[in-house]
C-alpha cells in the first residue's frame, strides 16, 4: 500500500455518495440562484451538470465544496451531514478554473502540496507527486518546472494531479478544459474518464461542451434557472430532452411540429422520385448548404414550408448536392414530443 493509499485523511480512498437535499442559495435574498434543488449522487458516478451560461452550475459546485452556504437545504457526503462544514473538512477534490496552481512551486510540489501540509516526509511527497504526475501523463522534466513553464493543459494535467492524488472521496471540476483548444480538449476528455476509471471516485463535472457532458456521464443534470430542468442518462437527454431549451442545449433540433422533433441522424433523404404517397411523415426541400464536420457530412435543407431542416449523412455521401430538391422522411422511433 502506497502513501496515498494508506492515508487516514478524510474521505481518502472509497468513493463517497452526495445527497443533495432541497438546496436552495441566493446571493441576494429576493433571489434564488439555487432553487429547491434535490439530487443523490451514489458513490463513484461520473455526474456531468449542464445549462446555459449564468444558470448556477458553479454557484451549485461551490455550495456543494463549501465555499458557499446554503441558504436553505442539507448536504449529505457519504451519509456524513456537511451542509455547516468548513470547505478544508469536506474533504472534497477540486479542480476550479480559478483554482490556480502555486507560482511558487514545482508542479511535483503542487501535486504533493495537501500531503505535504499533513507532515509526509519530502521522499513520500516526491514519490506521490512521481506517481500521479505519471498517472496525468506529466513527464519527469514537466514535474521539475514551475507553472509559468508549463502549457495551459500541463497546468491542468498539475490541478488534477493535486485534486487526485490526496484521494479524495469526491472530486468537483469546474471546466477544467475551458481554456484549452479542441484537439487538447478532446485528449484530456478521454484521459479524464480514464482517470475517473482509475480512481473509482465520483465526479461531478461542470461543463457547457454538452459533447463532454454526453461523452463522459453516467447521468447528466440539465440546470435552467438554478432549478433541475432534467435528469437521465446522456442516451436520454440527448433523444429524449423534456423541452426545446434541453434539446437545442445537446445539439440540432428539427421541428415537425409545435411539440414533436427528431435529431439530424434520424433523417432519411429520398429522391424525389422515390418518394411515396401519401406524403404524412415525409417533406420536401431544397439543400441550401452542405459541409463537413470532422467524420459527417451535414446540410441544411430548406422545407418548402419555410423551416430550415438539419440532415447528417456520412461524410462520403456524394449526393444531395447544393441547389438540389429532395425529400426528408424523419425516422418514426426517432421523433420525440416536447413538453410544450
Ligand atoms: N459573487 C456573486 N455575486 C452576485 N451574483 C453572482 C455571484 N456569482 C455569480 N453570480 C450570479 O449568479 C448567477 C449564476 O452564476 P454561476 O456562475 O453559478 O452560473 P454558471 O451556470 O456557472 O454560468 P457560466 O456557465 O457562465 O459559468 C449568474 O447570474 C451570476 O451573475
Amino acid at each position: 500500500m502506497n502513501a496515498a493509499e494508506n492515508s487516514a485523511g478524510r474521505g481518502a480512498g472509497a468513493a463517497v455518495d452526495l445527497r443533495i437535499e432541497q438546496l436552495s442559495f441566493g446571493y441576494a435574498a429576493d433571489h434564488l440562484i439555487v432553487a429547491d434543488l434535490t439530487l443523490e449522487i451514489p458513490a463513484g458516478e461520473f455526474l456531468t451538470l449542464v445549462g446555459p451560461s449564468g444558470c448556477g452550475k458553479s454557484t451549485l459546485l461551490r455550495l456543494i465544496a463549501g465555499h458557499l452556504s446554503a441558504t436553505r437545504g442539507r448536504l449529505w457526503l457519504g451519509g456524513r451531514d456537511i451542509t455547516r462544514t468548513p470547505p478544508e473538512q469536506r474533504g472534497i477534490g477540486l479542480v476550479f478554473q480559478q483554482h490556480a496552481l502555486f507560482p511558487h512551486l514545482t508542479a511535483a510540489q503542487n501535486i504533493a502540496f495537501g500531503w505535504s501540509i499533513r507532515g509526509r516526509s519530502r521522499r513520500e511527497c516526491q514519490r506521490i507527486a512521481a506517481e500521479w504526475g505519471d498517472r496525468v501523463g506529466l513527464s519527469t522534466d514537466q514535474l521539475a518546472r514551475y507553472p509559468a513553464d508549463l502549457s495551459g493543459g500541463q497546468q491542468q494535467r498539475v490541478a488534477l494531479a493535486r485534486a487526485l492524488a490526496l484521494q479524495p472521496g469526491i472530486c468537483l471540476l469546474d471546466e477544467p478544459f475551458a481554456q484549452l483548444d479542441r484537439p487538447l480538449r478532446e485528449q484530456l476528455r478521454e484521459e479524464l474518464a480514464r482517470l475517473h476509471h482509475l480512481t473509482g471516485c465520483t465526479f461531478i463535472l461542470v461543463t457547457h461542451d454538452s459533447e463532454d457532458a454526453l461523452r463522459l456521464a453516467d447521468r447528466v443534470v440539465v440546470l435552467l434557472a438554478g432549478r433541475m430542468a432534467q435528469l437521465g442518462t446522456p442516451i436520454d437527454i440527448y433523444q429524449r430532452p423534456r423541452n426545446h431549451t434541453i434539446a437545442t442545449l445537446f445539439g440540432r433540433v428539427n421541428r415537425i411540429s409545435s411539440c414533436e422533433m427528431v435529431r439530424p441522424e434520424q433523417v432519411t433523404l429520398v429522391p424525389l422520385g422515390e418518394m411515396t404517397a401519401p406524403t404524412v411523415g415525409q417533406w420536401v426541400g431544397v439543400v441550401e448548404r452542405v459541409r463537413l464536420l470532422g467524420g459527417v457530412r451535414m446540410l441544411e435543407i430548406r422545407i418548402d414550408s419555410g423551416d430550415c431542416w438539419t440532415v447528417q449523412q456520412p461524410a462520403d455521401a456524394s449526393w444531395p448536392i447544393v441547389g438540389e430538391r429532395v425529400g426528408v422522411r424523419p425516422r418514426p422511433e426517432a421523433i420525440h414530443r416536447l413538453e410544450v
